[in-house]
């Protein structure tokens, strides 16, 4: 399924892409983790980031949000250049990052008053936008508990909701429905469908290829550190029935079973 973007490509094209990196490197010692990446992320989309378990999509998506340091190369986001320019990119993104830490000690809605106000958004609207947010995201039940006190998927909901807070034009989501219920997941991907259906775009990685082919309309495929492929869905997939297989063929584990090597697993002699 391709979802066409709301807004039309030539009103995007006067933007320019929304994500725009050019050979971006990370090594630590010996270990290569993004081997000199090139990727424009058009603007207006919801895009994957898909690889297996250490492609380096963490470690891409860090220096995109000005989290790490490239070796090398440059990002730029909405025209603005991500390390010359970091005020202006974080006015214009918000990040759930893996590992999300949070003010524990602080109730959801506080999280979200201080999240606001450093933002620099009035009160008022903080309140508002929180108000919704926290209806929304199923969180108004919880709000007055302290954070600490959260599962999983309401960290996950209250992360997304500081995130979304100051209307970014591009939000970035590592994982985001990692540990998160159904139900939950559910209420994450209606607000991120109403918010990419508006033009804003939306970049997360995952390795779960079922949820990226139902969510998204543009994907990029990584694996050790390096692009396979980019493109609209139905580009990556190509002739494959599904974006596993296509994704499995790409990262060439397509006809690798479990092997002879674990011949001794499971039952028989012991
Ligand atoms: N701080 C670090 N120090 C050393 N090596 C690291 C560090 N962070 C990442 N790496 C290595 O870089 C490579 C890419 O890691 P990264 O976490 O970016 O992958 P990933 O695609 O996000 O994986 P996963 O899906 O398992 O989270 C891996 O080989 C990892 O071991």
């Amino acid at each position: 399924m391709t979802r066409e973007p709301q807004h039309s490509e030539q009103t995007l094209a006067g933007h320019g892409p929304a994500v725009r990196i050019s050979g971006l490197w990370k090594r630590y010692g010996e270990q290569v983790a993004v081997a000199g990446i090139d990727l424009e992320l058009p603007a207006g989309r919801f895009i994957g980031l898909v690889g297996p378990n250490g492609a380096g999509k963490t470690t891409t998506l860090s220096m995109v949000t000005g989290l790490l340091r490239p070796d090398t190369g440059t990002v730029e986001i909405a025209g603005h250049d991500v390390w010359r320019d970091p005020l202006a990119v974080k006015a214009r993104i918000g990040v759930l990052p893996e590992g999300l830490r949070l003010f524990e000690r602080l109730s959801g809605r506080e999280l979200l008053e201080y999240t606001g106000r450093l933002r620099g958004l009035p009160g008022d609207e903080v309140d508002k936008r929180a108000t919704q947010l926290l209806e929304v995201l199923d969180l108004a039940g919880s709000q007055h508990k302290l954070v600490v006190d959260y599962s999983t998927g309401m960290r996950k909901k209250i992360g997304l909701a500081a995130a979304l807070l100051h209307n970014p034009e591009v939000l970035f989501l590592d994982e985001p429905f990692e540990g998160v219920d159904p139900v939950s997941a559910q209420t994450i991907r209606k607000v991120l469908e109403r918010y990419t259906g508006s033009g804003a775009t939306v970049v997360f990685s995952s390795h779960v290829m079922e949820l990226v082919e139902s969510l998204c309309d543009w994907v990029a495929v990584m694996a050790g550190g390096r692009i396979r492929a980019q493109g609209t869905l139905a580009e990556v997939r190509g002739e494959a029935p599904t974006l596993q297989a296509a994704f499995l063929e790409l990262v060439g584990a397509g006809d690798r079973g479990p092997g002879h090597d674990l011949d001794w697993l499971g039952g028989g002699a012991r």
